[in-house]
């Protein structure tokens, strides 16, 4: 069967969406007020044992446990029923991964109705979920937001680093049927994968060391990332990015501190995706059109990225810019991803 190019997701007993994100944290307390204050989440329970988040209807999205390093724990994959979860369990113990059936308990605990565990090949945990529990009572956000988009798109997105990119793309391209939305070679290895509308519900960095580099959070309003943002500067460190927006999946956005160390990046306007008729490109420009300039780094790095950036900026062969009386609008044709960014509007 030809999988064109490895893009069609969903093939099959396809993963549906990132349903939610197991965090363990040195200091948990920490993220009460950033996980409310800064990004509007409610936070639902709260014991000893664990932080739970709301972010829409769902009971839990993001879970907080303490524990003795800060990273993720596990990341919830939604499959549409027991069948698919069956199914993909089979394709995993066919292609030798080693897969444990959660028992009640664990479900319950994940408040799915059944779940199987499974570690990619850098190690990360990884839970295929179906029937994930709606609330009784409405979302009621941390802070004045509009809300969050999630829906048939998932949570967000998660980006992991990882050591080398092959195995663990193959893993999630070759055994779970993500597709691949676009792929970096330069200056690094990075490869941006779909499993459904959203551009990217997992993305892998070659860096040289497994971990969590950021989750992706995404908001309804533009206005909800810019009062995040003022929050945001007005603490020490907080800011790991400035605001920008990125070439690939055109997410207006910027990256906030966590209490654990990686970062949450803090979205609004990403695009949506066909995945029956995409082809993964190679991007060529970026990582952003503008923005996202780091607080952090050797001066050096810095100094690339922001090289980078003006080179996204100028790539491509432009028309004159034409700029109408009484505001600031570029004409079509002006720039290709100005085109591409109004057809996806
Ligand atoms: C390239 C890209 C496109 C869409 C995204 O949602 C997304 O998170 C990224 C990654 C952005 C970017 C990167 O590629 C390397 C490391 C960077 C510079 C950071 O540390 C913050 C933004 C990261
Ligand atoms: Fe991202």
């Amino acid at each position: 069967m030809a999988r064109q190019a490895h893009s069609g997701a969903a093939e099959g007993p396809g993963i549906q969406a990132l349903g939610y994100v197991g965090i363990e944290a040195t200091s948990p307390a920490d993220w009460a007020g950033f996980g409310t204050g800064l990004l509007g989440l409610q936070l639902a329970e709260r014991s000893a044992a664990q932080l739970v988040f709301r972010m829409d209807d769902r009971r839990q999205r993001l879970v907080v446990t303490p524990g003795a390093r800060d990273g993720a724990r596990c990341f919830g994959w939604e499959v549409a029923d027991a069948a698919a979860l069956e199914a993909l369990a089979a394709r995993l113990e066919a292609a030798g991964v080693a897969v444990a059936r959660g028992d009640a308990a664990l479900a319950a605990q994940r408040r799915v109705a059944g779940l199987v565990v499974a570690a990619d090949p850098a190690g990360n945990r990884i839970e295929l979920v179906h029937g994930a529990e709606a609330a009784d009572a409405p979302f009621r956000p941390g802070r004045c937001i509009s809300g969050f988009r999630t829906g048939a798109l998932g949570m967000g997105h998660a980006v992991l680093t990882v050591e080398r990119a092959a195995p663990v793309l193959a893993f999630y391209r070759d055994l779970l049927g993500f597709g691949v939305s676009d792929y970096v070679t330069h200056p690094f290895t990075a490869w941006f994968l779909h499993v459904n509308g959203r551009h990217h519900s997992l993305a892998l960095i070659e860096t040289g060391s497994a971990g969590l580099h950021h989750l992706m959070l995404e908001l309804f309003s533009l206005d909800d990332v810019g009062q995040g943002y003022d929050l945001a500067q007005l603490e020490d460190g907080r800011v790991a990015t400035t605001l920008g927006r990125h070439t690939n999946d055109y997410m207006t956005s910027f990256y906030a501190r966590t209490p654990g160390g990686f970062l949450v990046e803090y979205g609004w306007g990403g695009r949506v995706v066909d995945p029956a008729r995409w082809q993964p490109v190679e991007m060529t420009s970026g990582p952003s059109l503008w923005g996202h300039e780091r607080s952090w780094g050797s001066p050096e790095m810095r100094a690339e990225a922001r090289r980078l950036m003006l080179q996204a900026a100028a790539a491509g062969e432009r028309a004159p810019v034409q700029v109408l009386p009484g505001n600031h609008a570029v004409m079509p044709g002006a720039c290709p991803w100005w085109d591409q960014l109004r057809a996806a509007e």
